[in-house]
């Protein structure tokens, strides 16, 4: 199966089923989704309802039980461990609740990371596209700072520029804004939104809170391992 130009993802079919007999859980009980180009798509539902385990099957990161998940044309299910570790590297970014930036580099050497681990060399324009991601995120003038030096936002901020200078095909926000107050909330969300409209990514966000939400352009509740 291949995904048209549209959409940046797909799932048909997805299950999910973790343990055996009678300790078994079915985490995703047959997942049909499509993820448009340039759409920012949140991922709500109550707690065990399996939006992790979704997040983790379209991003690579799980192995699903049954069906298929296509990201940028790719059927994952073709992947083997090193080639899926390679195509996540390439196509998908990722924003966690605890930031996950190295204390020991400054903002800016995290946010050109990702390049160097994934073998390129910090030339001109990957600096340029650095020095833009962080003037648009509003942390420019942080760069030279260690995470421990910046505020929680500012942190997170920094996180979302460093998901996006491989300019992934998705980009993952996992509760991006749970450690985070009202403030700093509306400002990475908004700067999460103005990534879909202004650079044309695919951003997917879990999260519990329906103010968080109603930034999407298209919520997706799950129930039980279904969409509903
Ligand atoms: N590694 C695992 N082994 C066994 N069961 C698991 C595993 N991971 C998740 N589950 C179970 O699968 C179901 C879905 O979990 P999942 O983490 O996807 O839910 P969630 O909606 O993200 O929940 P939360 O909002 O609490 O993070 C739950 O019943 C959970 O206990």
């Amino acid at each position: 199966m291949t995904t048209t130009p549209q959409q940046a993802a797909s799932a048909r079919g997805l299950t999910k089923t973790y343990g055996q007999g009678d300790t078994q859980v079915h985490a995703l009980r047959g997942i049909d989704l499509d993820l448009p180009r340039r759409g920012f798509t949140a991922i709500m539902g109550p707690s065990g309802s399996g939006k992790s385990t979704l997040m983790h099957c379209l991003a690579g990161l799980d192995q699903p039980s049954g069906g298929t998940v296509t990201v940028a044309g790719t059927d994952l299910g073709t992947l083997d461990g090193d080639a899926l570790t390679i195509f996540r590297r390439e196509h998908v970014g990722f924003v966690f609740q605890s930031f996950n930036l190295l204390p020991m580099l400054t903002a800016g050497e995290n946010i050109v990371l990702p390049l160097e681990l994934g073998g390129g060399r910090i030339d001109d324009a990957a600096r340029e596209r650095a020095r833009m991601l962080a003037d648009v995120l509003g942390v420019a003038d942080r760069l030279g700072h260690r995470p421990a030096e910046l505020s929680g936002g500012q942190q997170q901020r920094v996180a979302i520029a460093r998901a996006l200078i491989t300019q992934p095909d998705l980009l993952f926000a996992d509760e991006p804004t749970g450690n985070l107050d009202s403030t700093a909330s509306a400002e990475v969300l908004d700067h999460l939104r103005r990534s879909a409209r202004e650079f044309g990514q695919t951003v997917v966000m879990v999260t519990h809170e329906r103010d968080a939400a109603a930034y999407a352009d298209c919520v997706i509740t799950m129930q039980d391992g279904r969409i509903v």
